[in-house]
């Protein structure tokens, strides 16, 4: 288990990502320091938020020096839990679930793709990404003999909540749902979902309010 924080708001939990991000950039272009002004400049965050943000994890930073780069990335990645690796499965292997196996990013993250399951008798057996694909029906048994951190569904959403309850009993910790569906889990699970369309509509909505789209 990683260092324990007390609690500390989803708000903030959000923007690490993306100082993990730009701390990774700055990193490459081989910059060593940088201020809570720079770095606001560069996140859109204010500086004060920066600096209330990380004060929420320990004492970073020197005033009148700043962060070093080298040091906060680290934290960052400590803090987020990247230090660590996570033994992940797939269910639901169409469009989606393939995207997600193909982006190793994800595996050099420390993201470890362990299994990959489908109901699709067509797809059952076959290798993809070095692993055998297998039988939803199989995913209890999997869950008894193998430690799985992360399950990312990504099935028609009909089936999320049947497999999502099947996750949950067999002692999965996390759930990145793909599914347009709020799952219901018992509350030592961490659910992540990524509803794309929301995402697309938010776009809908500030363009709506700029001009006039086509009416249907
Ligand atoms: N593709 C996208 O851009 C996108 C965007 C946003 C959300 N989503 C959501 O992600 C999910 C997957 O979308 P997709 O485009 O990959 O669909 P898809 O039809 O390409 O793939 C779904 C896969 O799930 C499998 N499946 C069906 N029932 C199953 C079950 N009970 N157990 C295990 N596997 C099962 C199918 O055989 C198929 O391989 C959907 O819920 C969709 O709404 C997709």
């Amino acid at each position: 288990m990683g260092k324990q924080y007390g609690k500390i708001s989803m708000a903030v939990i959000r923007r690490l990502p993306k100082y993990h991000r730009y701390l990774r950039d700055l990193l490459d272009k081989d910059v060593n320091r940088i201020s809570s002004k720079e770095l606001s400049i560069l996140t859109g965050f204010t500086a004060s938020q920066i600096r209330q943000d990380l004060n929420c994890f320990g004492e970073f930073g020197q005033q009148g020096y700043g962060y070093n780069v080298e040091e906060l990335f680290h934290e960052i990645r400590k803090i987020i839990g990247l230090t660590k690796t996570y033994n992940t499965i797939i269910v639901g292997y169409g469009n989606m679930g393939r995207a997600i196996s193909k982006y190793t990013n994800f595996t050099k993250s420390g993201f470890t793709l362990r299994g990959i399951f489908d109901n699709d008798p067509a797809m059952i057996g076959k290798e993809a990404e070095n692993i055998t694909i297998q039988s939803v029906d199989e995913l209890e048994a999997y869950l008894k003999n193998n430690k799985v951190d992360i399950a990312i569904i990504s099935t028609p959403r009909d089936y999320a909540q049947e497999i999502a309850t099947k996750l949950s009993n067999g002692g999965v910790s996390g759930i990145w749902n793909f599914a347009p569906v709020d799952l219901k889990v018992s509350s030592d699970i961490s659910v992540e979902n990524v509803h794309l369309s929301d995402s697309l509509y938010t776009l809908s909505y500030l363009l709506s309010q700029k001009d006039d789209k086509t009416e249907k």
